[in-house]
């Protein structure tokens, strides 16, 4: 699988800063002019999971291993960039191969610090980068919503359920609006057939407020401004301190926690922005748990045990028998696999179970 957040924004707010903070390297150069980044950055970052270590605890795990998330850092987009201004088209095609966006917006002043577009405005910019993307879908469905109607119209089936869709996502944009507008009333099969389309305004979407370092902790007026446009769109939002972050990402975890003390945050931000991507794309965790290990799984919400399954090892979910499962307050509250199944909380689950946040599986299976 591997499901990808994609950093998108106007150039020089400080995307590649975060990546390298999220990524805890130095991978992605930052650096104060526009443009800095052109080939896209990508990196995989441990999704921070308070339980593991509660269940590492009780099973006398030897390792922990997190489930893991992509980011990719992509080039900078100006005004203009959907008929090929600054990197254009090229960074339109990165945003296309990813399946949720963070949009970082700048929401600190400091004067030494360029500007494309001259003055701190994020709802401003927010719209500057979301106008292209919406003109970019546009011209694409622009041109294929013709021979596709032509094609219904000769009754392929294919196309007459396509073409519906299609309209009703043009029309979104033609009043101005992205496309992922319509997801909230999408059937799961029109919503496959939306996918479909690799449109980039149907993405679902997570505004970063990149702050000063003292608003870290508060937010500020500007990012207030984005949250309640966040509220009202119902996408994501997320306030941080890239330049903070990418210095803590540097320290030891003792230094960390009396750092953070000092600027009165209460976990690092990118932890707060791990999750909200995880969210952002209806990802759940499941474990397995062993003296060996205890491992994190990422999954979609809705999947079924075979499926889930799956994720570990093609040969577990075409050789899938059940699931043994135990949710996970029981496993903790219960003292474990033991304690659970003596007061019948552990549970043997067929193939058409929908694995559930935290549950912990155990697959029988046979190849
Ligand atoms: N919260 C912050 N406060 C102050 N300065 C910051 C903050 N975040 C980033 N910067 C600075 O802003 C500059 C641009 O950062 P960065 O290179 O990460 O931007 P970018 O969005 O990746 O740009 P590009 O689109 O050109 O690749 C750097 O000098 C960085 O140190
Ligand atoms: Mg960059």
């Amino acid at each position: 699988m591997g499901f990808r957040c994609g950093i998108v924004g106007l150039p020089n707010v400080g995307k590649s800063t975060l990546f390298n903070a999220l990524t805890r390297t130095a991978a992605a150069q930052a650096a104060n002019y526009p443009f800095c980044t052109i080939e896209p950055n990508t990196g995989e970052v441990a999704v921070p999971d308070p339980r593991l270590k509660e269940l590492a605890k009780i099973a006398k795990s030897g390792n922990i291993i997190p489930t893991r998330l992509t980011f990719v850092d992509i080039a900078g987009l100006v005004r203009g960039a959907s008929k090929g201004e600054g990197l254009g088209n090229q960074f339109l095609a990165n945003i296309r191969e990813v399946d949720a966006i963070a949009h970082v917006l700048r929401c600190f002043v400091d004067e030494d610090i360029t500007h494309v577009e001259g003055k701190i405005d994020p709802i401003a910019d927010a719209d500057t980068v979301e106008t292209e993307l919406m003109l970019s879908d546009l011209d694409s469905l622009e041109r294929r919503l013709p021979a596709l109607k032509k094609k219904a119209a000769a009754k392929d089936k294919e196309a007459a359920a396509i073409a519906p869709i299609m309209e009703k996502a043009l029309e979104l944009l033609q009043n101005g609006k992205p496309v992922r507008a319509m997801l909230a009333d999408c059937s799961p099969d029109d919503r496959v057939i939306l996918d479909g389309l690799n449109l980039l305004t149907s993405k679902p979407v997570l505004y970063v407020c990149n702050v000063a370092e003292e608003d870290a902790a508060t937010g500020n007026a500007e990012s207030e401004r984005v949250r309640a446009k966040a509220e009202a769109e119902g996408a994501g939002f997320v306030v941080i301190s890239a330049a903070i972050e990418a210095e803590i990402a540097q320290l030891s975890d003792e230094e960390e926690a009396e750092f953070m003390e000092t600027i009165g945050l209460e976990e690092p931000g990118l932890d707060r922005l791990i999750r909200a991507g995880y969210d952002l794309l209806h990802l759940i965790t499941y474990f397995t748990v062993g003296p060996k290990e205890a491992r994190a799984w990422t999954i979609l919400k809705g999947t079924k045990a075979p499926a889930a399954a799956g994720v570990i090892h093609t040969d577990f979910e075409r050789g899938f028998i059940r699931a043994f499962t135990i949710g996970y307050e029981d496993y903790i509250a219960l003292g474990g696999e033991v304690g659970a199944k003596e007061a019948g909380k552990a549970r043997d689950e067929g193939k058409e179970y929908v694995v559930r946040d935290g549950d912990v599986l155990h697959f029988r299976f046979n190849t």
